[in-house]
């Protein structure tokens, strides 16, 4: 299981020094979260502060766009060092257009669905993505509580995953702690994202840690 600690939750006025710690922890991906204040009902940072911390850090940057028409940042957040765009599938009606303007952009793919959109509406684009990010919470803010009934749509996923011998990653973000990483984790889930667990606390090492201790690695 790969740890994406999300930067939502860390100390913006010592970015860089939370961005080491979670190298130095052991975290594989970044996640960056970036929020417009239309798409989700919150503002957080956008391409310059992704150029800012791209020195400090080797680790996949993992961007998740909660954005409106997310085809006018692709350019531009690949050119700051994004590695993989994540795009919400609520959010344009060219969901398929803006994954292969990504892959272009020499950038993974990610689309990402809603607590209330079903799997199904990926049927037609799981041959051309790298991930999917199921959010199990509602997007916009960290520290909420993990919506247990999203444990059902990893498992419908991962079985279609496997029926049509595919190799995506499985990415669940939202109330992400050391029990609910492990559910996710048995119903098919490869990447986790970890805001206010890792951050809000006093050794956001050892919670890092923790997370690839139950996961077993
Ligand atoms: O996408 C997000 C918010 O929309 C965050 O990445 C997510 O909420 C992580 O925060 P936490 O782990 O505290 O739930």
């Amino acid at each position: 299981m790969k740890i994406a600690p999300s930067i939502l939750s860390a100390d913006f006025a010592n970015l860089k020094n939370d961005v080491e710690m979670t190298t130095q922890a052991g975290a594989e991906y970044l996640h960056i979260d970036i929020m417009d204040g239309h798409f989700v009902p919150n503002l957080s940072f956008g391409e310059p502060i992704l150029r800012a911390i791209r020195p400090y850090s080797k680790q996949v940057f993992d961007c998740h766009l909660m954005v409106d028409n997310p085809e006018e940042y692709i350019a531009i957040l690949a050119d700051a060092g994004a590695d993989v765009l994540g795009v919400h599938y609520e959010a344009t009606p060219h969901i398929h257009r803006v994954l292969q303007q990504i892959k272009e952009a020499g950038c993974e793919a990610e689309v990402v669905i809603n607590p209330g959109t079903p799997v199904t509406v990926l049927e037609d684009l799981l041959e051309m993505v790298d991930a999917v990010l199921i959010m199990t919470v509602n997007p916009g803010f960290g520290g909420q509580k993990f919506l247990p009934s999203m444990l059902s749509k990893i498992q419908a996923l991962n079985q279609i995953k496997n029926d049509r011998k595919l190799s995506f990653d499985i990415e669940v973000d939202g109330g992400i702690n050391s029990e609910t990483i492990k559910q996710c984790q048995q119903a098919g889930a490869t990447i986790a994202v970890a805001g206010s667990f890792v951050f809000n606390s006093t050794d956001p090492i050892e919670k890092i840690q923790l997370l690839h201790k139950v996961t077993g690695d």
